[in-house]
């Protein structure tokens, strides 16, 4: 039981009913979780609001209520509290109930379109190579040193970021690496978090049926910085046209990475292969096992970090060398017949031209990119065409296909990526609503040489259709394809 009062500290109030000076068990912002004698947040939500389940969290017991708007009722012995915003007001308790976990490690934020699983991941692996207990917040999972928890968001819900800092304390980790989405910053998820630095890795085309323009999704991101204190560091990406403007307002020490401007951290691609590149960082070179410009930039990033953090710069080099690839991202194999198969969380159009650039600069004759893809349900639809035009264009083969349809047809989904596909591609395209229907064509069409990519889902174990989540695992059905083709 902690003391309501306590749990309160730092939240703004707008109106009180009732005594704060009453013990409560937890904190809740979902009507159907509460029992005796928790505290309800009601949340205006999308879908839903909250303040409609407040009688409901009332019947099960709770001793308080906190809200935007006060209820015309109010039932004796429970306690009101009105706040402006019930997304900040819930991120500042649950970091209060947990006993401000964020402050006793150093918590890194990573943001920016594509890159933040593969930072925050390699960040991860690097330091527990360095010797150090590390946590990890990421779209794949949560690591609480060695210990792995499932996670349903990038960012997860502020209760579950501190609850999960919270046994990260209790473990006695040090550094933990963290996502944080836009729709996180937007609902404010990662709110009264301390942070020790923050990464902006890239910004382009995604998430425009959520912020609905570009520039309200960039000044998103940008908040992380904002919030940063003058003793944490922001590190952003020079090359990218957005890097500076994250910085603009931030109190942090400012650095930045880039591969084509000078930067506090410069590094240069001196060769690359299909199992690695070479890299010039700081003077000294470096093998790394992951491929492409934009790894080129994931690995400078956390150069960066690393030495900002104080680990030594040789020991850096060393441990990146050891990095291998981030599950489903550029996970590869080669057949029998040396057809190599690549699958890739690309979903996004910067994500999917820049897997495709990389394919492409790896040919070395006349074999063909044969490209499966598709776009998920209930997501940005505007990126549909534009991922449909890159990918018919930048491949010899593209197989249109469903990723998690989710509420939407997926017939539909695939006709709006098929209008993105220009006239003179028309003839390289097929479009095959079954996902392992398109990764077997994909393997029979596929000749010795050839490389296949299969983008969208990377480390997904599902495909979802109407809230329904069936097994599907790209890596594991391209596998089985070739394999059962004998190729
Ligand atoms: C669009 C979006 O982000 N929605 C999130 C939001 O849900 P919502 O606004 O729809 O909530 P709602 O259903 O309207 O409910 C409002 C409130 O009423 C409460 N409620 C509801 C019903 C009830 O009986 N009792 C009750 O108390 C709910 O608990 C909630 O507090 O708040 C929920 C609780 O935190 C989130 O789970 C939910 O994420 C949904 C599932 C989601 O799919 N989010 C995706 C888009 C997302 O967040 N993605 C980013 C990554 C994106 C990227 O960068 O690629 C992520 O960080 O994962
Ligand atoms: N720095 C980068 N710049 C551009 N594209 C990248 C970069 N890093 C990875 N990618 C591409 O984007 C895909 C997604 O990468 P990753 O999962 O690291 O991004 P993310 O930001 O975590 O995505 P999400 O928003 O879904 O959590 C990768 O599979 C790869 O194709
Ligand atoms: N974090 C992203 C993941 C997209 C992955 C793709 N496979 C899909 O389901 O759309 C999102 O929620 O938009
Ligand atoms: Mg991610």
């Amino acid at each position: 039981m902690k003391l309501l009062k306590d749990i309160l500290y730092g939240v703004s109030l707008t109106a009180v009913t009732g005594d704060t000076n009453v013990m409560v068990n937890n904190v809740h912002f979902d009507s159907r979780k509460v029992e005796m004698d928790d505290v309800f947040v009601a949340i205006k939500g999308l879908i839903t609001d909250g303040h409609k389940y407040v009688q409901k969290a009332i019947d099960s017991g709770v001793k308080a209520i906190v809200c935007e708007v006060m209820p015309e009722l109010v039932v004796n012995g429970i306690t009101y509290l009105q706040v402006d915003n019930g997304n900040k007001a819930l991120a500042i308790m649950a970091s209060n109930f947990y006993e401000t976990p964020s402050k006793n490690l150093k918590l890194v934020g990573v943001t920016g379109t594509n890159g933040k699983t593969t930072v925050t991941s390699l960040l991860y692996s690097l330091f527990k190579k360095a010797g150090y207990k590390v946590g990890l917040i990421s779209t794949i999972k949560i690591m609480v040193d060695d210990k792995e928890y499932k996670t349903t968001h990038t960012t997860p819900d502020a209760l579950a970021i501190n609850y999960h800092l919270h046994l990260m304390n209790e473990a006695g980790v040090e550094f933990c690496f963290m996502e944080v989405s836009s729709h996180g910053i937007h609902q404010k998820r990662a709110e009264g978090l301390k942070f020790e630095g923050a990464i902006f890795t890239n910004l382009s085309h995604d998430h425009l049926d959520y912020h609905k323009t570009f520039a309200e999704y960039r000044d998103t991101k940008k908040k992380l910085f904002d919030g940063l204190s003058k003793s944490a560091f922001a590190l952003t990406n020079l090359d990218d046209k957005n890097g500076m403007v994250m910085l603009q307002n931030t109190k942090a020490k400012k650095y930045t990475y880039a591969l084509k401007s000078f930067s506090d951290y410069r590094g240069q691609i001196l060769e690359h292969q299909l199992d690695g590149q070479l890299l010039k960082i700081d003077d000294n070179e470096l093998w790394s096992k992951l491929i492409g410009d934009f790894n080129a930039y994931n690995i400078l990033a956390i150069y960066a970090t690393a030495d900002l953090l104080g680990l030594e710069k040789l020991e850096i080099l060393k441990l990146i060398s050891e990095l291998d690839n981030v599950d489903g991202r550029f996970q590869y194999f080669i057949s029998k017949e040396k057809i190599t198969a690549i699958v890739d969380y690309a979903h996004t159009p910067d994500a999917l031209k820049n897997v495709l650039i990389t394919i492409n600069a790896l040919r070395t004759g006349n074999e063909n990119v044969i490209t499966v893809v598709g776009c998920g349900g209930d997501r940005d639809k505007s990126k549909r065409p534009v991922m449909g035009h890159i990918a018919s264009d930048m491949s010899n083969q593209a197989i249109f296909t469903s990723d998690n349809p989710r509420t939407e047809s997926p017939e539909k989904i695939i006709e709006e990526i098929e209008a993105g596909v220009e006239p003179q591609n028309a003839k390289k395209t097929l479009s095959i609503e079954n996902r392992k229907q398109a990764i077997k064509t994909a393997c029979k069409l596929a000749m010795a040489n050839d490389i296949i990519l299969v983008a969208g889902k990377g480390h997904e174990t599902y495909q979802e259709t109407n809230g329904k989540r069936v097994d599907f695992d790209d890596f594991k059905e391209v596998k089985a394809a070739l394999h059962d083709l004998n190729k």
